[in-house]
């Protein structure tokens, strides 16, 4: 059953697959996806769910084949890679999940219908200047070597001042044109990853280089987003129960992400206080805190809040007096 998203989208788009999937990954459906930066350490929400990797910033002098083993002996997700040539592509269809076609070589024809006929989901970045009809005439090249799983991928434009100026607006309207999912390149600056999906993108991919706290970053902006955008900005009345469930689904992705948050900040007052845990407990903050909130949520109402941040409250609590006890608080 197609979800509240893409029925909104199927509505006004005419051609391509609303997801693609790559490797393990699913593009256009489900969570966004945070494609590449660092493998993650031992915390398992801020690792990527895919990686890429470019042959091209070595000119060519880096083996593929090597490159390629290396690189799945430490990651072994979802691997899309960008060729230097066409001699880089046997070892990509050996070795890789996908095939980025990199935004300097967008227009590359020959290579660019080389690499479909690999047959692999392909990743196509705008190039910098390029139009919606120019990036779509790629797409167009790829179908007509028999390749249908395209994912598009908005780049930006090389500006004055700020490097890269992305464009979502275009972002946006390719994806309903072509009604394929859509990333947005944020580099190694996760700060734009929560408002390219509430702009519609399906993930966004990171610089392979950025590091873990960017990951977690865009991991924990992209999610609130989706959740957070898809049942209030693209709100589509569900019908059925499973409609319903489903955005219910997103709405506790996303508290269930404030709520994280929310318990690790009380942490820090409990560590900060001169009394903290449930010994230096301020009822007169929390009565503040629930008449604020209940000016939001009027018809939960205040009676209703105070119960409900009660047991998040004492949740909280509970947790910082376990850390203070294992020395684990963070
Ligand atoms: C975090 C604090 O400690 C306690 C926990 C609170 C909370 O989780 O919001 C609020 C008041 C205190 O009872 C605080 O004093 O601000």
């Amino acid at each position: 059953m197609p979800t509240a998203v893409q029925e909104a989208h199927a509505a006004h788009t005419t051609t391509g697959p609303g997801t693609v999937r790559v490797g393990d990954m699913t593009l256009g459906e489900g969570p966004p996806a945070v494609i590449g930066g660092a493998p993650g350490g031992a915390d398992a929400t801020s690792r990527p769910m895919g990686r890429w990797l470019s042959l091209r910033g070595h000119h060519g002098a880096r083996d593929a084949r090597r490159a390629l083993t290396e690189e799945r002996a430490r990651w072994r997700g979802p691997l899309l890679v960008e060729p230097f040539s066409a001699a880089d592509l046997p070892a990509i269809g050996d070795l890789a999940d996908g095939v980025i076609v990199g935004a300097a070589w967008m227009q590359d024809f020959r290579l660019v219908r080389a690499a479909a006929r690999l047959g692999l989901p392909m990743v196509v970045q705008r190039g910098p200047g390029a139009t919606a009809q120019e990036w779509l005439a790629i797409v167009d090249y790829c179908a007509a070597e028999g390749n249908d799983r395209v994912v598009l991928c908005e780049c930006g434009d090389r500006t004055r001042g700020a490097e890269h100026a992305l464009n979502l607006g275009l972002m946006r309207a390719v994806r309903a044109r072509s009604g394929r999912p859509v990333l947005v390149h944020l580099g190694t600056d996760a700060g734009l990853a929560g408002a390219a999906v509430a702009a519609g993108a399906d993930g966004v991919l990171l610089a392979p280089e950025a590091g873990e706290e960017t990951v977690a970053a865009a991991v924990e902006a992209t999610a609130l987003a989706a959740a957070v955008t898809v049942p209030t900005a693209r709100r589509a009345a569900p019908r059925t129960v499973a409609d319903a469930r489903a955005q219910i689904d997103r709405v506790d992705a996303a508290l269930a992400v404030l709520l994280e948050r929310r318990a690790e900040l009380a942490g820090v007052v409990q560590r900060l206080k001169p009394v903290g845990g449930f010994a230096g407990r301020d009822m007169e903050r929390e009565r503040r805190l629930v008449a604020a909130m209940a000016r939001r949520a009027p018809r939960l109402g205040e009676a209703r809040l105070a119960r409900i941040m009660n047991a998040v409250i004492e949740a909280g609590l509970e947790l910082a007096e376990q850390d203070r006890r294992r020395g684990t608080g963070r």
